[in-house]
């Protein structure tokens, strides 16, 4: 997969074959569940920073043994109450680099300037434990893990409105000003991702949390049985234009 994406600007990818493994990762194909070709590995929650995937990840993971959490890598800073090896693996650039060319990674992505990426190995260490990987990833790593072959339900996350979504960053108290407004213009094109043919399968509002919640285990319930979205639960235009006229009208 590392060797198909493109590598961030400033970002000096070393050749695989001098860094170390010689092969740069192929594919998801040996990560997918064997137990039953339909059940998937991962339910990857994409949406806007803010939008509220960790909140909605944590409870998934909190609330049973079904879900565990897949341990990105990322070159920004720690926040005060983020431990290493349990929110993020907290990097260097240079080792990001390293890695990349090593073919550690599934999908990376440069995300309101910093390196994010999601490891082989994170993924496999909760496949190995017999859960589903929760991923927290962005637009791009969306569409990289697509393309890697993962078996995997893809769920939108939007806000009900961007004002919403601009308080719940402001309340969150982990980002600058300056921060905020980087994350919140990035916002506008990641919601209208969900007009991409195929990226998603599902488009969940995060409202209510506990409805979030509920609906979202119904979600994983449903792709666990190997069933198909419910018709109506695929984001379709007729959806989609309610959230897209939020972005014109709602945070301009
Ligand atoms: N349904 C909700 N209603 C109100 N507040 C919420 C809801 N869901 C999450 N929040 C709050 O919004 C803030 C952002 O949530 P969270 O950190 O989970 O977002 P995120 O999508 O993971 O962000 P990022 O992509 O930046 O990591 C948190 O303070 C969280 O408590
Ligand atoms: N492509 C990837 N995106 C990731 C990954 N881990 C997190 N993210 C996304 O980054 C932003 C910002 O996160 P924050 O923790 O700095 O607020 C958010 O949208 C995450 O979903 C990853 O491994 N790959």
């Amino acid at each position: 997969m590392g060797a198909e994406q493109s590598v961030p600007a400033g970002v000096e990818v070393q050749p695989a074959s001098t860094a170390g493994t010689g092969q740069p990762y192929g594919g998801a194909p040996d990560l997918n569940s064997e137990k039953a070709t339909a059940v998937p590995s991962a339910l990857v929650l994409v949406g806007p920073s803010g939008v509220g995937k960790g909140t909605l990840a944590k409870r998934l993971i909190q609330d049973g043994d079904q879900f565990g959490f897949c341990v990105s890598h990322t070159t920004r800073a720690p926040r005060p109450n983020e431990q290493h090896g349990v929110h993020y693996f907290f990097t260097t650039k240079e080792q990001f680099a390293k890695e990349i060319g090593e073919g550690k990674f599934l999908e990376y992505a440069e995300v309101h300037g910093n390196l994010y990426g999601t490891s082989v190995g994170a993924v496999r260490s909760v496949l190995d434990s017999g859960r589903v990987c929760v991923l927290d990833i962005d637009v791009q790593g969306a569409r990289a893990v697509r393309k890697s072959g993962l078996k995997a339900i893809f769920v939108f996350i939007a806000p009900p409105s961007l004002e919403d979504l601009a308080n719940r960053l402001a309340g969150r108290g982990t980002e600058t000003v300056e921060q905020i407004t980087r994350r919140l213009n990035n916002a506008k094109a990641e919601i209208e991702s969900i007009n991409e043919k195929g990226l998603y399968d599902y488009l969940l509002i995060n409202d209510d949390l506990d409805e979030a919640v509920k609906r979202l285990k119904a979600i994983a319930e449903r792709a666990a049985k190997g069933l198909d979205p419910e018709p109506g639960m695929v984001p379709e235009r007729v959806v989609l234009e309610d959230v897209s006229i939020q972005v014109a009208n709602g945070y301009s």
